[in-house]
């Protein structure tokens, strides 16, 4: 597994942007251009790669030992099975479809930990693997919740949140370190289709993220795309988001959208499964979905950027739409966790 970061696709014919985020910590020039170039990236895209954001020796760990996980019989994996109350265990083949309005179900498997109760989640809901390797699992998710600080500090400071709110730690008071939340830490796997299985398939269906940001780590199988409307076209168009070692994907979420009256974006996105022989290889990724604290609502944020945008209901109902849930639009106040709910239920069969 150790060959999973290397790849032999390009990310040059992508127009997705790539930000260096060395230098971010020293305030000055080199801070404000990578908070500028971050702005430009999720107010058009809503989508990036981060390139020195992380220590990639640890991603690659943790894709051993996802690895290891989704090597184990079905029946020990079901052993754990996911809950939407909680948003935790293993999720089958077919039973989460990101994308309910399409035909097409999500060949792929996943397992997930929760943030509620210590950072790995609900210990005994943890399969042996895993639990055996609960130090570097806890190492893992703080090198993920460190850099998603970063990235709040970043955005409150684009977005100019005043001093008397909290100024760059507008997001980070909301979303504490030891509170409870949405945040997701998930390994996903898509397996090869078996030979003339007959189904309609997909890997994942078209969908946005619910939360704050997402960290996505991905190896060598590509499929992800990312819907984007490209500046003189009139229509949006998928677009790859190809593999790019040593860099991570970074998607801005519902969350940021309602909360900036949609000057933030957050894209729909898919993973496709890649034509011809890319089809009998395993895709591997995970993800780090970063939410608020439970009680935090959907309602604008006081950034002198946003206060004047007409209400960004049909901007965020066209992204909502597009996975059939548009209905909740009607009360913004509904807290992070409700919506959290609201989309899981919608998703999970
Ligand atoms: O596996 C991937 O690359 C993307 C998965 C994804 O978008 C999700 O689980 O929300
Ligand atoms: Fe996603």
């Amino acid at each position: 597994m150790d060959t999973l970061l290397t790849t032999t696709s390009s990310t040059n014919d992508t127009s997705i942007p790539i930000v260096d985020f060395r230098g971010f910590n020293n305030p000055g020039p080199t801070r404000e251009k990578i908070v500028a170039d971050l702005m430009d990236a999720v107010t058009s895209v809503g989508f990036f790669y981060l390139d020195n954001a992380i220590d990639i020796d640890l991603v690659n760990r943790m894709f051993d030992l996802s690895a290891k996980y989704f090597a184990l019989p079905k029946e020990e994996k079901r052993k754990i099975p996911h809950l939407v109350d909680t948003n935790a265990g293993y999720v089958d083949v077919g039973v989460e479809n990101l994308n309910f309005k399409q035909k097409a179900l999500d060949y792929k498997e996943a397992f997930d930990v929760r943030k509620a109760n210590g950072l790995y989640g609900d210990e005994d809901r943890l399969p042996t693997v895993l639990r055996d390797e609960k130090d570097f699992f806890i190492e893992f998710q703080k090198a993920c919740l460190n850099l998603i600080s970063q990235l709040l500090r970043a955005f409150a400071i684009g977005l100019q949140i005043p001093t008397s709110e909290g100024g760059e730690d507008y997001f980070v008071n909301r979303h504490r370190f030891d509170g409870d939340s949405g945040d997701n830490f998930r390994l996903l796997h898509y397996p090869p289709l078996p030979d003339n299985d007959g189904g309609e398939w997909t890997r994942a269906g078209g969908h946005s993220d619910y939360g704050t940001i997402t960290l996505l780590f991905q190896t060598d199988v590509g499929g992800l795309e990312a819907l984007i409307q490209q500046p003189g076209d009139t229509q949006s168009a998928f677009i790859p988001v190809p593999p790019r070692p040593g860099s991570v994907v970074i998607n801005t979420g519902d969350l940021l959208q309602f909360w900036t009256r949609g000057l933030i974006t957050s894209a729909v996105h898919r993973v496709v499964i890649p034509k011809g022989e890319g089809a009998k290889k395993s895709r591997y990724s995970i993800a780090y979905f970063c939410h608020p604290d439970n009680e935090v609502t959907l309602d604008p944020i006081p950034s002198p950027l946003c206060k004047d945008l007409p209400d960004f209901k049909d901007k965020a109902t066209d992204t909502l739409a597009y996975v059939g849930v548009e209905t909740f639009m009607t009360d913004k106040s509904i807290t992070a966790l409700d919506y959290l709910q609201l989309r899981l239920k919608a998703s999970y069969l």
